[in-house]
């Protein structure tokens, strides 16, 4: 019987994931070949680890290919629709904290809140002709966020693969959704985050696939596997 686990294998993830396997008594070593995504592990019988990039772990515990996932909270909550219905969170791991957040140009001033955002919205078609654009790559959050936490209905997102913090300035977005950690690339374009602007406060997470279709044995590994991760109470 074989578990998958799938880490980050690349980036501000990957190192803080293999250190926090090697606590719960699992050494994980990339193949010999350090390009190679195939890994070595000990300490664990059956446990097979394979390294996919972070948004690709969510997209393969919503299709049920792996059994568990290592990845951010926003990246499982905006790639999976219904989280907790396909996964579980089994443990929020201490690293890889990043907030999902609404952010608007410093010349903003009269904007402070979502709801001072829900006035500019309504009156911006009126006033410019077009609807208000959000850029991100979060757009499932966005919508959540927008229409059904502040039932603000009239703006258009515009999709954003990379350096969305320059979008206002460039001209192609007039405020932005993405995550941030230290603030320092907001200041940098001079976004400030709304006063109720957190959409989530993510870290690094440890998931299990819930659709993933499992014997008993399996499940029974799978539980001891994920108890190993959970701090002693
Ligand atoms: N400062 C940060 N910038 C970007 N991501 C961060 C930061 N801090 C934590 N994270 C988290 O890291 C995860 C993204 O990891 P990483 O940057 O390795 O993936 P990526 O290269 O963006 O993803 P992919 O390769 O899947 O497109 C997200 O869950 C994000 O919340
Ligand atoms: O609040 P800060 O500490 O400034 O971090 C936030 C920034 O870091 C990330 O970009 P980065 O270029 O690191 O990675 P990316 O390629 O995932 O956007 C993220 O997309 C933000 O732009």
């Amino acid at each position: 019987m074989t578990l998958t686990l799938a880490l980050p294998s690349k980036g501000r993830l990957k190192d803080q994931c293999v250190a926090t396997l090697a606590k719960a008594g699992i050494e994980v070593r990339s193949a010999s070949d350090p390009r190679s995504y195939r890994t070595e592990v000990r300490g664990a019988d059956g446990l097979e680890v394979l390294l996919l990039s972070a948004s690709e772990i969510a997209r393969e515990l919503r299709d049920g290919a792996i059994d568990l996932g290592i990845t951010g909270e926003d990246l499982l909550r905006e790639t999976i629709p219904d989280t907790d219905r396909l996964v579980r969170i089994e443990a929020r791991l201490g690293f890889g904290h990043a907030d999902v957040v609404v952010a608007v140009p410093h010349s903003w001033a009269d904007v402070e809140t979502m709801a001072d955002l829900g006035d500019v919205a309504a009156e911006f078609r009126t006033r410019h002709g077009r609807r208000l654009r959000i850029a991100t790559k979060y757009w499932r959050l966005t919508q959540g966020f927008f229409t059904r936490s502040h039932g603000i209905q009239s703006y258009r997102i515009v999709e954003s693969l990379g350096a969305t913090e320059g979008a206002p300035a460039a001209g192609s977005a007039d405020l932005i959704v993405d995550i941030t950690s230290t603030g320092s690339t907001l200041v940098a374009n001079q976004l400030r985050v709304l006063d109720d602007g957190v959409i989530l406060r993510s870290e690094a997470c440890l998931a299990t696939a819930l659709t993933r279709p499992r014997d008993v044995a399996a499940t029974a590994a799978l539980d001891r596997l994920v108890a190993r991760f959970r701090a002693p109470t």
